[in-house]
């Protein structure tokens, strides 16, 4: 699944490792996860850039969303990355002082331990694949950092699943995070985007190509999938933004009108769009890992066992950095109010303005630069 080979990591020598935007495997132990779930033989896919200093006081930690990668920016293949504005030689993350390290979520289909991954019995882990928390992933993520020679992050940062990461990093490891950066993202997942989640989850497990999630070596769940990623995009994007790109259109030469039985007609703009979305995602993407990526950020709640939101925001010792979308219909501006008042201190909140709803905090990073670059990167 992943697009580039993978390399061992050399163990313990972190700040030698060229930092390249190579991807490199670190195995990670046995992990006991928080639902009672075990993984015997864990590891992560991870990147980094730039080189850690001699005290390991630079080095940057950066979350991807729900279906990316650790390939943030540009490196030996010069593919691009998905934060390639913000992190790199010069940019506002510059690679050339700092040491950013990026590795792809537990479960995911980019390298690390996921569902497609062979279990000890030489079988895909397939529907035995145990169920994995943000907090699972973030420990996970810790256990790399160890492996890297890190103990402090000098920053956090990351948006969506990402921002929610990021958030629980500075939670569970409160004097591991210096600074942290949480964008288009909340405290906990919102009725609302559990029960989004949930269509997404549904449509994938109705599929009769699922097999209860055993269907390696057979036809995958594409239509599952496929249907997933139309609902989750429509969430991504603003329906402002849909009506401006292609309101009633048609698309080319098709004829939404032009038939007597619905199977026979052309298609909207619109829909040739979600067409295009969900295929672009089952090319690259394991309907497997995106359950248990979406089922991993249902269960995001920094409070879980901890008290109130506040209760549990409390114990975090680092600077935050919290931003909204203006027009994110999926993690709403008021949203990000609200975690800026439950944390320490008095935290602005950074609207990113753009029509194209939760999904800017990708498109349109730039807008946050000079912002994120004053508060952590000066
Ligand atoms: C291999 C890896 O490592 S993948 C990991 C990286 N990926 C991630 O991190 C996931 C996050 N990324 C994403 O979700 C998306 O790529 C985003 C959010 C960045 C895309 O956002 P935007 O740039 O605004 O793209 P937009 O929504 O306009 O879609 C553009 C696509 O729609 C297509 N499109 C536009 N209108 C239509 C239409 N009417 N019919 C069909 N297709 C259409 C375009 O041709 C374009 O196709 P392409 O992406 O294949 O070139
Ligand atoms: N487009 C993003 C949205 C999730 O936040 C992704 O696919 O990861």
């Amino acid at each position: 699944m992943t697009t580039y080979p993978p390399a061992p990591l050399q163990h313990g020598v972190g700040g030698a490792l060229p930092g390249d935007g190579q991807l490199r495997i670190a195995p990670i132990g046995p992990l006991d996860l928080e639902t009672g779930g075990r993984l015997p033989r864990a590891q992560l896919a991870f990147e980094t850039w730039g080189e850690l200093n001699h005290d390991a006081s630079n080095a940057v930690l950066v979350l991807h969303a729900l279906t990316g990668s650790s390939h943030v920016a540009r490196g030996a293949t010069d593919e691009h990355g998905w934060w390639d504005a913000l992190v790199g030689p010069g940019r506002t993350v510059d690679t050339d002082r700092y040491f950013v390290v990026s590795s792809n979520m537990l479960g995911g289909c980019y390298g690390s331990t996921g569902p497609a991954s062979t279990a000890p019995d030489g079988r895909p882990w397939g529907s035995r694949f145990p169920f994995v928390t943000i907090r699972d992933s973030v420990r996970a993520e810790a256990l790399l950092a160890d492996a890297l020679g890190i103990s402090t992050w000098h920053s956090v940062l990351g948006g969506s699943m990402g921002g929610a990461r990021a958030l629980e990093w500075a939670c569970t490891f409160p004097r591991r995070v210096r600074r942290c950066a949480v964008i288009a993202c909340t405290a906990a997942s919102t009725a609302e985007q559990i029960a989004f989640a949930q269509a997404q989850v549904q449509a994938i497990r109705l599929d009769p190509a699922f097999h209860g999630g055993d269907y390696y070596g057979g036809p995958h769940p594409e239509a599952g999938l496929g249907l997933a990623r139309r609902i989750a995009h429509i969430t991504y994007r603003s329906e402002r933004e849909l009506e401006a790109r292609f309101g009633r259109a048609a698309q080319g030469s098709e004829q939404p009108l032009g038939a007597v039985l619905p199977a026979d007609r052309g298609r909207y703009q619109a829909e040739s769009y979600l067409d295009h979305q969900a295929a672009e995602l089952v090319s690259r993407f394991d309907a497997n890992s995106y359950l248990i990526l979406t089922e991993a950020l249902m269960s995001h709640d920094i409070a879980r066992g901890r008290g109130t939101p506040v209760e549990a925001l409390a114990t975090t010792t680092a600077d935050f950095f919290v931003a909204a979308v203006d027009t994110d219909r999926l993690y709403g501006p008021e949203q990000s109010r609200q975690l800026a008042a439950d944390l320490p201190g008095t935290v602005p909140v950074r609207l990113i303005s753009s029509p194209a709803g939760h999904d800017a905090f990708l498109t349109e990073i730039g807008q946050l630069d000079h912002a994120l670059r004053a508060a952590f990167y000066a």
